[in-house]
């Protein structure tokens, strides 16, 4: 099989097509063109059909492209046109608002399981609703026997910064090699993980340093 070499801001910017014409899909659209993509995302309709060029050339020309298609096409590249299980490691305000969040559902990532060490989050879920139906947080000792049974490949750091070096390690004993953390300390992770950083506190500092900028 010939494997592509895409770039990944262009991967980024696949994501943010799929997105819009899954949406325009579901409403039924039918035909739509680079530019109207370009508006709807924010991207310049050049960009779009350069980016759109990976799938060949099944455009129809100066008409657009069949949203159907189109969106599969883009879904099959990105993978998501199958279901990802997930495990959220950190049951705190942030692990459980992923996990009963319903945009990751929607794009195929389930979140399958918590895991936590607070043994009153963990007996609490059992017997109520407040993460949701059938989502149970597991003690952290469950973590490789779920993983293996639900055939995980993708987990999510939720936890203390102090304790996220050792969940990631955690992790990757049980064959998850792709993370996403959410704690803002820097891992060490083995070359064959591929691990994800998300902190809102730099970007919020990006946008203070470019505040600062515009009014010095
Ligand atoms: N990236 C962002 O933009 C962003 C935003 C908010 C919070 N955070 C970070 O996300 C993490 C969680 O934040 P929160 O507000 O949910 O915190 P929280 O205190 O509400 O929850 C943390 C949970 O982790 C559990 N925990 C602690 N050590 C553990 C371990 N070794 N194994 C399993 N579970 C463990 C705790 O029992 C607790 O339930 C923190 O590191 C925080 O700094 C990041």
């Amino acid at each position: 099989m010939k494997v592509l070499k895409i770039p990944e801001p262009t991967v980024v910017r696949l994501s943010l097509y799929s997105r819009f014409l899954n949406q325009a899909n579901d409403k039924g659209m039918d035909i739509i063109s680079s530019d109207e993509i370009g508006v709807a995302v924010g991207i310049p309709s050049a960009q779009v059909r350069k980016d759109l060029s990976y799938f060949g050339e099944f455009g129809i020309r100066g008409v657009g492209y069949r949203v159907k298609d189109l969106c599969e096409q883009v879904d099959k590249l990105l993978c998501v046109n199958q279901p990802w299980p997930v495990v959220i490691i950190g049951a705190g305000h942030l692990g459980k608002a992923m996990a009963t969040y319903k945009g990751l559902l929607d794009r195929g990532f389930e979140v399958v399981a918590l895991f936590d060490t607070d043994s009153d989050a963990i007996a609490s879920s059992a017997s109520s609703e407040e993460v949701s139906d059938n989502l149970p947080i597991y003690p952290l000792r469950e973590l490789e026997r779920v993983v293996q049974e639900k055939k995980i490949k993708m987990g999510i750091i939720a936890v203390p910064a102090e304790s996220a070096q050792s969940i990631a390690e955690a992790l990757i004993q049980t064959g998850v090699a792709s993370i996403i953390n959410f704690a803002p300390v820097v891992l060490n992770v083995p070359e064959h993980v591929e691990i994800r950083n998300i902190d809102l506190t730099v970007n919020l500092e990006v946008l203070s340093f470019n505040l600062g900028m515009r009014s010095s």
